[in-house]
């Protein structure tokens, strides 16, 4: 369990964890590629620690110490059929881009995960995998888990996604590289881009024209060195702390701030929130910067359309934000919140209601009132990590003490959550 008390301020300098997104694809790659591959800064969370189990199952030798992980890639034909299921936690990222690899391999794999995993779609991946020649099968026709796919020759396809999914555009995309022809993705908002540049990065020629990302089959991949930057998904977490706790300030150093994931940035600063960026760098073609975060007044703003794909996980400490700041939030064209580790426009309404916030869920969202007095409150994180962080930074800014319980979701994405906010809560 994890208690949090009210903070007088939060201060300090401070580093996160390695990103997710970048970290399970560094792994993936890695196994992939001809040669070694070295990551640092990888995020030794349980998420990117299933990808890793994934590829020694498939006898990729891997070493993982802390952050520093060293990957011998044997080719992409160097993956051998496991003899068991493959594991994937409760990682969405794992199983949907592996379904795309697997796609690519001679062989039989079969797929499953947890119990949130057993309730995400996958007939957006398995669906255009199967259209390229995969012969991909699951309950229900292929939309949930476990799946069980058998690959090999696959064609090329021009693909409209009907969902801005960056877990979809990298399935195909990685499915592509090893089909006859180019494969194309059009996605309607440019959803999150590391697969197109760490794809890049270990040599493979990626084509962008808009909304449209192009990859021609038969590419190979060299390994190399990898250095993740700081995870702005988790960042985000202490962003919000600054903001609900007056007084506050924060350096957040070597943060990943890729374009395609900065919307928590612009919603902070639209919100009148002061965040600074110092020190812009760039590292493997991902874009890196020290945050400088000081408490400010927030108000409500709406946020929707194209801003969605670029906050959709940190939308449940959006809302936490939300109910300080003076007057409303409105969040639309959200739905894809449904379909996460859980529910999470119910699970924030559930949640963040007991420390007496004013939330409305909405079919594509959600309506946070502001200003709202919180008290602190036994919350549930019903085994999602953003949703027991998200609770946590609320139990910052209420009265009394917080008890987020089901706590351990949260090394998902976020080892060590709660001794850093201990660090900086004063
Ligand atoms: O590709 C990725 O690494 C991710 C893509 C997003 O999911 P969708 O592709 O389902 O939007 C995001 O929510 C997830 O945390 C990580
Ligand atoms: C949705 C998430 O991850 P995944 O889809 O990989 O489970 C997340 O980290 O918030």
């Amino acid at each position: 369990m994890l208690r949090v008390r009210q903070a007088q301020k939060i201060e300090g300098t401070i580093c996160v964890p390695g990103d997710k997104s970048i970290s399970h694809r560094a792994v993936m790659f890695g196994a992939l590629a001809n040669g070694t591959t070295t990551i640092e800064g990888f995020l030794p969370g349980a998420d990117c620690l299933s990808t890793i189990s994934c590829f020694r199952s498939m006898g990729i030798a891997i070493e993982q110490q802390d952050d520093k992980v060293t990957v011998q890639g044997k080719g992409w034909y160097g993956l051998q059929e496991p003899s068991e299921h493959l594991e994937v936690g409760n990682s969405g990222t794992t199983i949907r881009l592996m379904a795309g690899i697997m796609s690519t391999q001679p062989f039989h794999v079969v797929m499953e995960g947890d119990e949130s995993i057993a309730k995400r779609p996958m007939r957006r991946v398995i669906g255009p995998l199967r259209q390229m020649g995969a012969k991909i099968d699951g309950r229900k026709d292929g939309e949930f888990t476990p799946l069980s796919i058998r690959g090999g020759d696959l064609q090329a396809i021009t693909y409209q996604s009907p969902v801005a999914s960056a877990q979809v555009k990298s399935a195909i995309l990685l499915a592509g590289l090893q089909a006859k022809g180019v494969t194309s993705v059009t996605e309607p908002h440019l959803s999150r881009d590391h697969t197109e540049r760490m794809l890049q990065a270990f040599g493979v020629q990626v084509l962008r024209d808009g909304l449209t990302v192009s990859v021609e089959g038969g590419q190979e991949l060299q390994g190399r060195a990898i250095s993740v930057p700081g995870d702005i998904s988790s960042a985000a977490f202490l962003i919000a702390a600054v903001m609900v706790v007056p007084g506050s300030s924060l350096l957040i150093e070597n943060v990943g701030i890729n374009p395609s994931r900065t919307g928590i940035i612009d919603v902070v600063k639209a919100m009148g929130g002061s965040l600074e960026l110092l020190n812009e760098r760039i590292v493997n073609e991902e874009p890196v910067a020290d945050l400088l975060v000081t408490h400010s007044e927030l108000h409500g703003i709406e946020i929707a359309g194209d801003l969605i794909p670029r906050l959709i996980d940190e939308i449940p400490v959006i809302a936490v934000m939300a109910s300080q700041a003076k007057g409303k939030t409105v969040i639309r064209d959200a739905e894809e919140l449904k379909v996460k580790e859980t529910d999470r426009i119910a699970t924030v309404v559930s949640q963040l209601s007991k420390f007496g916030a004013k939330v409305t869920p909405t079919d594509d969202g959600m309506i946070i009132e502001g200003q709202t007095p919180l008290t602190a409150a036994t919350i549930d994180s019903h085994g999602d990590h953003r949703i027991g962080m998200a609770m946590a930074i609320a139990g910052l800014a209420a009265s009394g003490e917080t008890v987020v319980e089901n706590d351990e979701a949260i090394d998902v994405s976020f080892p060590g959550f709660g001794q850093l906010l201990e660090k900086v809560s004063k």
